[in-house]
């Protein structure tokens, strides 16, 4: 979801360095022929991940949650020379379309994708990370966060996405809706804990921006 007026998304994209070709490919291709399209970064949020990227240099970053490749790309910019992005997800399905954009860009030997569930994946990654963004099913979030802090390094950085998770976040918790429930877990869980200092940033749906001190 977005919290701001489209009109005022329209204008902050209009003065937003432009998707390369390649993404504004990936992005119209998946709305066109990919289920719930709404789930890619998209324009804006996807500038702001690669310029976050260019930000820290990070050698080794981690993705939870590729879908068609389109995040994995941004955050792949800032890449050092040696650097790898190591992104996962279940959907095994979606590989092959997220490849055929990798494989048009410098940055595809870059890009180590891992098929697997995330809670099995993580546990078997030795690499110490610059940077992971979590982005993949809300009922986890607070077993990932739990699974990366200790591979994070001190000062790297978490991202999370869909943190403010439609507004659900301030609105009366339904017993049975189990995925805001783990939103709003994982929100109070990085507040409390002293490993991090954390920003919400109300963009797009909610990004949780943490620094392992
Ligand atoms: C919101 S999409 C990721 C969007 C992508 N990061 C982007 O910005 O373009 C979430 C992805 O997480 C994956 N996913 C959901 N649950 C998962 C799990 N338990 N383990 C691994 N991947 C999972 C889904 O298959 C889906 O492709």
């Amino acid at each position: 979801m977005d919290f701001l007026p489209a009109a005022l998304t329209d204008y902050a994209e209009a003065h937003t360095s432009p998707e390369s070709d390649l993404l504004r490919r990936l992005n119209r291709n998946t709305r066109a022929h990919v289920m719930a399209p709404r789930m890619l970064s998209g324009h804006l949020q996807g500038r702001l991940l690669a310029m976050i990227s260019w930000m820290i240099r990070p050698r080794r970053v981690l993705e939870i949650g590729t879908y068609t490749g389109y995040s994995a790309l941004c955050l792949a910019e800032g890449l050092t020379d040696d650097g790898l992005l190591i992104t996962i997800d279940q959907n095994e399905e979606l590989e092959a379309f997220a490849r055929s954009y990798w494989q048009q860009s410098p940055l595809n030997d870059r890009i180590d994708l891992r098929i697997g569930l995330a809670a099995e994946v993580i546990p078997t990654l030795t690499d110490t990370f610059d940077l992971v963004f979590i982005d993949a099913d809300k009922r986890s979030l607070p077993l990932y966060f739990e699974l990366v802090i200790d591979k994070l390094r001190p000062g790297g950085f978490m991202l999370a996405d869909n943190v403010l998770w439609s507004g659900k976040v301030i609105e009366p918790l339904k017993p049975s809706d189990e995925d805001t429930r783990s939103v709003l877990t994982f929100n109070q869980l990085v507040q409390d804990d002293p490993r991090v200092e954390n920003v919400l940033l109300p963009i797009r749906d909610g990004i949780m921006m943490a620094r392992k001190v």
